[in-house]
């Protein structure tokens, strides 16, 4: 690891491992004494399994036993399900992506629901996290939003654990994280190897300052992730980066080529950052094996892309209203 990419690990990564370290009475103390606002932004596609559970424990532990979060806002993006009904008696606020600034129109993808979350949470800081976690997780949200409210230098702080892989109901102690492993560290310390100390960038859970992340684009799809990391350390410098161990994070898995297909977005999301003079073709091929040999099929997975928030001027008359 290069010497900046190994100081900003040893200096900006901090444990939170547990409930048990998180001094919740002091994280109240430091909200109260900033002036902060906290909401807390799932999103959401058919996870009426997982997020009603996620919501109610967040509500009990982070609005109700400790006024420590001000807003739940559950995302439901394109859910098929019942994820709204499921969020909503677990007492969240739920959005559809596409009743969120219709003017703008809506597009499918994680990143199209996180843009959206900006519209509609009024937080100056803001913690994602995905709606398929399984486990005991209420440590997650005061650990992330920890270093935002106790540190002013920080502006965006990544979860970072182990990751088990539960395939075909067989689970490994290790083994998630097959796109960060496989595709995303690889490029990133390649390309950006100052970031070589960050463990989990495609990590779902996050935080951070509103006013910097309204001044970046965000990603429609799965690229939303790496493309926050990339973008937001350019705007606030890897200094304003930290993360936090969360100890272990199980999710329900997907399969290797819906994975693949992740892949591409990433890699098409870190190659329109990477400044190179071959145009990056939109499409992935992969391949099925028929009765007739290989079949191939493609996928779109080019970048597609939503401004910088603060472009919007619906959004600065929300954020004006709100002040
Ligand atoms: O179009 C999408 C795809 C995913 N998600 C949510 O984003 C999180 C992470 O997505 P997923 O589980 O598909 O990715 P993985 O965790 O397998 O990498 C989950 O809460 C999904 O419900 C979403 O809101 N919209
Ligand atoms: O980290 C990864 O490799 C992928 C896939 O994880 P698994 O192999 O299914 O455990 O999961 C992450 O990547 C997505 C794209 O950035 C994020 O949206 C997910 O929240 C995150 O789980």
């Amino acid at each position: 690891m290069r010497p900046d990419a190994r100081a900003w690990f040893e200096t900006r990564t901090t444990s939170a491992a547990s409930l048990t370290e998180v001094d919740a009475a002091a994280l109240l103390r430091a909200k109260r004494r900033g002036g902060h606002r906290i909401s807390v932004v799932l999103p959401a596609r058919d996870e009426e399994a997982t997020v009603g559970r996620l919501a109610a424990d967040i509500v009990d532990r982070w609005m109700r036993r400790v006024p420590l979060v001000d807003e739940l806002v559950v995302v439901d993006s394109d859910s098929t399900d019942a994820t709204a009904a499921a969020a909503r008696a677990a007492g969240a606020d739920v959005v559809a992506t596409a009743d969120v600034l219709p003017a703008h129109g809506t597009r499918p993808g994680k990143g199209e629901a996180l843009w959206k979350s900006l519209a509609a949470t009024t937080g100056d800081l803001i913690v994602f996290h995905d709606a398929d976690l399984l486990g005991d997780v209420a440590h997650y949200v005061p650990a992330l939003v920890g270093p935002l409210l106790t540190d002013p230098t920080v502006g965006y702080v990544k979860g970072c654990y182990t990751r088990p892989l539960s395939v075909d109901g067989v689970t490994s102690p290790a083994g998630g994280g097959r796109v960060t492993e496989l595709t995303a560290r690889p490029l990133l310390n390649a390309l950006w190897p100052e970031l070589a100390g960050v463990v989990q960038p495609l990590a779902g859970e996050y935080a951070g300052r509103r006013e910097f992340l309204e001044q970046v684009p965000f990603s429609s799809g799965y690229g939303v992730e790496v493309g926050l990391l990339l973008d937001l350390v350019e705007l606030i410098g890897l200094s304003g980066l930290a993360q936090v161990d969360l100890g272990v994070r199980r999710h329900t898995s997907q399969t290797q080529d819906a994975l693949s297909r992740m892949a591409g977005q990433v890699v098409s999301a870190v190659l329109a950052r990477a400044g190179h003079d071959r145009a990056v073709h939109g499409l992935l091929t992969q391949f099925r094996h028929g009765e007739d040999g290989f079949e191939p099929y493609s996928s779109p997975v080019a970048v597609d892309e939503r401004p910088p928030m603060t472009s919007l001027p619906e959004y600065r008359a929300l954020r004006a209203a709100f002040a």
